[in-house]
């Protein structure tokens, strides 16, 4: 049976890359493949760029298209710092987005040109998150690794550059790292940070593409290869975003993010003001714990994910590694309110709300960061791996008030790497391309009466615990 162009979209996330095949005139999503990626624990968290690669192989494949696919990108986890020397090889593990390690280079950084000047910049303040932090971390901490640096690249850069040998990146992907600016890369911090600009890969243009895949990869030789993007941005074309609708994205990080025409800069810091990958913008706040800190406790409980109790007045602060929305990167995990009537599956519930909170606070703050209104009944799109779970919708329903849709489309990142592969074939937008192939379809769940009290209880622990939680543990 044939259907005509294929492309290959990718989604190479923190925890595992995930492939998708799809036919570019009907969106038919023809194949799919996954394969894990191992994150260090301990102090830091890093990922061998090289796996990376090898999961990419193993994910294109299993989608049974890579000998026929027309075009390929990859959508890549955002901020990570991949250092390569001379010879293109990596000089050291990936710094990943939710290693803390570099939040005293975040504050140093802040500091020293004020976070006014940061968020005219560059669009946001860096937090630990940010590339720029972690190079100043690599600085501080490995010079010897540091001096052999001929290259700095994103996850997602490294991917394009194994498979077409060009040093390219996207403008929403750069807008990550702290050094990119809507003119061009910010020379003067970079003279200060000791980076040679050309150890940075070349900005493609929306539209435009990266190159063509090289001999001796998973893909046939000459496929035509896009620019690729940061996951949210990769998700929010994969949606067919229109400007001013907000998503929730409950993955190894939270989110939340829209689509907006004016350029944010939130001097709080609590509003990345990123880039999309188009000529739009896309303000997003992030949390460090969302799915895996939620998983933690239920384990630690003995409870499946499901098994949440409504009632009791239980708060829990998820911030097991840390937390980045609010900006507490040395916070542990909280508990507080627990009384002899508390069951474990309110302690459960009171996980969930706290990871939703965090989140749902600065949901308003992200729409008017980028001029749009911050409509209270508007409807929220929820996606990423915990949106297939029901105690995170009720839980995103009763907390936000709106109404929630869930779109069908198991995996946006690597649909909107399709769709932006797709475009370079067919000259439409990505976003078009998404919305052509009805990729945000899917159940609208009607809103329920929000549950402020809950929210209140939240914000009140979280103020009076401020001294806890902004030291160190033990
Ligand atoms: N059916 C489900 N119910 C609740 N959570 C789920 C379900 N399936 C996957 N998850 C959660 O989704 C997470 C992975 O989400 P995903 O968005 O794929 O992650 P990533 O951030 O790596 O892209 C896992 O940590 C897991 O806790
Ligand atoms: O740092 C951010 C956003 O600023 C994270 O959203 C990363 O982009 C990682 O994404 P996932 O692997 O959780 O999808």
């Amino acid at each position: 049976m044939t259907h005509g162009p294929v492309v290959i979209g990718v989604d190479s996330s923190t925890q595992a890359t995930k492939a998708v095949a799809v036919a570019v005139e009907t969106g038919e999503v023809l194949g799919q493949g996954h394969a894990p990626h191992t994150v260090s624990t301990g102090a830091g968290r890093e990922s061998d760029p090289g796996e990376w690669w090898r999961a990419f192989g193993t994910a294109v494949e299993a989608t049974g298209h890579a000998d026929r696919a027309a075009a390929v990108s990859v959508g890549g986890q955002q901020h990570g710092l991949v250092t390569l020397d001379a010879a293109a090889e990596p000089v050291r593990p990936a710094l990943l987005w939710n290693d803390v390690r570099s939040a005293p280079q975040a504050e140093e950084l802040t500091r020293r040109l004020g976070a006014d000047a940061w968020a005219r910049r560059a669009g946001s303040v860096p937090t630990a998150a940010f590339t720029v932090a972690k190079w100043a971390w690599l600085r501080e901490n490995e010079p010897d690794a540091a001096d052999r640096v001929a290259g700095v690249r994103l996850p997602h850069d490294y991917l394009t550059e194994r498979l077409t040998s060009t040093a390219v990146t996207d403008r929403g992907d750069a807008s990550g790292t702290g050094w990119w600016t809507p003119d061009g890369y910010d020379e003067e911090l970079l003279r200060d940070l000791g980076l040679d600009p050309a150890a940075l890969p070349r900005v493609v243009p929306a539209g435009e593409a990266a190159g063509e895949v090289r001999d001796g990869t998973p893909l046939r030789p000459g496929t035509a290869v896009a620019a690729g993007t940061g996951d949210n941005m990769a998700a929010a074309l994969g949606l067919g975003l229109p400007p001013g609708v907000p998503v929730l994205s409950l993955g190894t990080s939270g989110t939340v993010h829209a689509v907006t025409r004016g350029r944010p800069a939130d001097p709080s810091g609590t509003v990345a003001g990123f880039a999309d990958a188009g000529t739009d913008w896309l303000p997003l706040a992030c949390t460090l714990n969302c799915t895996l800190a939620v998983d933690r406790l239920a384990a630690l409980l003995g409870l499946d994910r499901e098994a949440v109790e409504p009632g009791g007045s239980a708060v829990v602060l998820p911030f097991l590694d840390g937390e980045r929305t609010p900006n507490l990167p040395l916070a542990s995990g909280l508990l507080h309110g627990l009384r002899h009537d508390t069951t474990a599956g309110q302690l459960l519930q009171a996980a969930y709300d706290g990871a939703v909170h965090s989140l749902l606070t600065a949901l308003d703050d992200v729409l008017r960061a980028g001029g749009e209104s911050a409509e209270p009944a508007g409807e929220l799109l929820l996606i990423g791996g915990g949106a297939r779970g029901e105690a995170w919708r009720r839980t995103v329903l009763r907390l936000s008030g709106r109404p929630v849709r869930v779109p069908r489309a198991r995996e946006p990142v690597a649909l909107g790497a399709a769709a932006q592969a797709a475009g370079l074939l067919t000259g439409e937008s990505p976003y078009d391309v998404a919305r052509r192939w009805r990729t945000a379809d899917g159940p609208l769940l009607e809103p329920v009466a929000r549950d402020d009290s809950a929210l209140e209880r939240i914000a009140g622990t979280l103020a009076r615990a401020r001294e806890l939680l902004t030291g160190p543990t033990g």
